[in-house]
């Protein structure tokens, strides 16, 4: 039996990962709780894009265990896997749009495959989540290399959000944007958050949206979740790694920025 609280959505427990003699988890632990936004830090190479894969089933791990909403999707008959499935959004780094639909044929592609809609029904479900991104309505129509690199993060986002997840794991939504379009995004995914009861998993390197979004904050270091905690209390934590992250020129300017906005 997994020890966890009822609110947790997700729980790993005693996660191993490994490449050949790599590796990369060692008896890691983490629980995501429901409705929370979860900031994961950590080292380039820390394991925190294989974490997100594991999570989601596309990591078998060497050892351990991963229950989402309280399943265990690698031991699950393929027609109760697909159901768990549907739960949850993933938005990968590059977007991973495919370059030959449009935005409403990339959004209605989960709607079609794993609801069974028409063609044009899914496409009419379509066009509202891609205004819940925050796209415009003639971005549908366009082709990802038609797009900035933000509305093509917020096209995978609405592909994510497609079947109404309860979760979404987000893998490094904000870069490669400048500092406005990031800042609009952080602001859309709490209020999606708020407006939508999602919860989020969010692997990020980008300290302000760590400030503006995430209310617990999970470090990857030495193979495992080294702190989870709100952001004050593990920016407190004395590792030399968090020292550096959070209290380096990066870290002073996103926590300054963050103060001025809240004392506003
Ligand atoms: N399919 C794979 N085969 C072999 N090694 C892999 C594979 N996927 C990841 N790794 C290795 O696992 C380690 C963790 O990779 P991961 O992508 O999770 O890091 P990360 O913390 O997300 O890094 P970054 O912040 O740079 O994106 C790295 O050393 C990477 O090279």
């Amino acid at each position: 039996m997994v020890a966890g609280a009822q609110s947790d959505i997700v729980q790993v427990r005693g996660l191993v990962n490994r490449f050949g003699s790599h590796v990369v988890h060692d008896d890691l632990d983490l629980d995501i709780r429901k409705g929370e936004i979860l900031g994961v830090v950590g080292g380039s190479g820390s394991g925190k894009s294989v974490l997100l894969r594991s999570i989601v089933g596309l990591q078998p791990p060497a050892a351990g265990r991963i229950l989402l909403f309280g399943e265990d999707l690698l031991s699950l008959s393929p027609e109760r896997r697909t159901h768990i499935e549907r739960r949850f959004g993933v938005m990968f780094q590059n977007g991973a749009l495919f370059s030959s639909l449009t935005v409403i044929e990339n959004v209605a592609v989960p709607l079609i495959e794993q609801l069974r809609l028409s063609r044009s029904q899914a496409e009419e479900l379509a066009r509202s989540k891609i205004g819940l991104a925050g796209l415009p309505p003639d971005a549908g129509g366009k082709y990802p290399s038609e797009l900035s690199g933000g509305m093509v993060k917020r096209a995978a986002l609405a592909r994510a959000l497609a079947l109404d997840p309860d979760i979404l794991f987000l893998d490094e939504p904000t870069a490669g944007l400048d500092p406005i379009g990031a800042g609009a995004f952080d602001r859309l995914l709490v209020t999606l958050r708020d407006a939508l009861g999602l919860t989020v998993f969010l692997v990020t390197h980008d300290l302000d949206t760590l400030y503006a979004t995430c209310d617990r904050v999970a470090v990857l270091s030495q193979k495992r979740v080294l702190a989870v905690d709100a952001l004050e209390r593990v920016q407190d934590i004395d590792d030399p790694w968090i020292r550096e992250y959070f209290h380096g020129p990066r870290g002073r300017a996103a926590n300054r920025a963050a103060e001025s906005r809240s004392a506003k």
